[in-house]
């Protein structure tokens, strides 16, 4: 038999983009045409399961995928046996709760007694539950929010991203009860064999990822103030230095986060740094 593992990811929807753009960015090769819901890699022993999110973490947990890409509010929202091997860092949300936006809003006591439209009845109830409030939840599958104008609740609970459908629907959120992004899951039970293609995989998303995060700046500086700016750009080992054409000068590349480089610019700036280039890494392996 082909020694090749199975990726469920979802078909077409918020995760579907950025899920196919990860695996290509690690350099694995597929036919995804429209339709098609199983595809093998061409240079990579894995196969494709293009599913809806919902069945994900099932399809995971029984073994018939042995690694899948979903929310983390989907993952726990169907409560099944995986494990997490890696925030992916897209498709970033929340799940919380809405009113009407001409309601008062009192605290989280609003909902006593009250009916709350969900597709997430488990992490709903357990959050109610942990609150001791009692109210009666509505499960539907989808537009949740057009919900309290049509009279089938009081509430919701819902994703929410940017606001934007909350607001169109004349709803405003009260609570923040989850936080979620797209996670990578495998079954518990992976043969020896399946782990080694795993750990492959997850190199290269490693690599992908901290290429992401990180920058490469190339700086022109005095050679006297080498010293402060290589305290402030440490690089991965140290930065590389290299003397410019003119007398005195040098040019100064390292790799930094994002945020470091903004934090230390003024720094670099004020030490003499000047013509700052900052240019994106592709794939990063420490
Ligand atoms: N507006 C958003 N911004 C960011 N992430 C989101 C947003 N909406 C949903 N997500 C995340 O993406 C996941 C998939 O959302 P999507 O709306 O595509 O689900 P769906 O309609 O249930 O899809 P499917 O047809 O596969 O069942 C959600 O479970 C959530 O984790
Ligand atoms: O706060 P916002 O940025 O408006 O995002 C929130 C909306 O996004 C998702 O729906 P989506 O647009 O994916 O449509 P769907 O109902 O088909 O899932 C989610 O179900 C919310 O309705
Ligand atoms: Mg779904």
């Amino acid at each position: 038999m082909e020694k090749i593992i199975r990726i469920a990811v979802q078909k077409s929807g918020r995760l579907s983009d950025d899920s196919l753009s990860l695996i290509k960015e690690c350099g694995i090769k597929f036919y995804n045409g429209t339709g098609k819901l199983k595809s093998t890699s061409t240079n990579f022993p894995i196969e494709f399961l293009f599913l809806r999110d919902d069945d994900i973490p099932g399809y995971v947990a029984d073994g018939v995928a042995d690694l899948g890409i979903v929310g983390e509010n989907e993952l726990v929202e169907k409560n099944k046996s995986v494990t997490t091997l890696k925030k992916l860092g897209f498709s970033k949300c929340r799940l919380s709760l809405a009113i009407p936006k001409g309601q008062e809003y009192n605290g989280i006591q609003y909902f006593e007694g009250k009916n709350i439209a969900t597709s997430y009845p488990k992490i709903l109830g357990d959050y109610l539950k942990a609150k001791n409030i009692k109210a009666d939840i509505h499960e539907i599958s989808g537009s949740v929010e057009i919900a309290p104008s049509i009279g089938l609740a009081e509430g919701i609970c819902d994703i929410v991203s940017s606001g934007s459908t909350l607001m169109m629907n004349g709803l405003k959120e009260v609570e923040e009860i989850f936080k979620s992004e797209a996670v990578l899951i495998a079954n518990n039970n992976l043969e020896g064999w399946k782990s080694e293609i795993v750990e492959k995989l997850l190199f290269r998303m490693n690599a992908v990822q901290k290429g992401k995060s990180n920058k490469y700046v190339l700086l022109n500086a005095p050679n006297e103030s080498l010293d402060k700016i290589v305290s402030l750009i440490p690089g991965m080992r140290s930065p590389t230095i290299l003397p410019l054409a003119q007398e005195g000068w040098s040019s100064v590349h390292s790799v930094l986060s994002e945020d470091q480089f903004w934090e230390n610019i003024e720094e670099l700036r004020a030490a003499g740094a000047e013509g700052i280039l900052v240019v994106p890494i592709e794939k990063m392996v420490i």
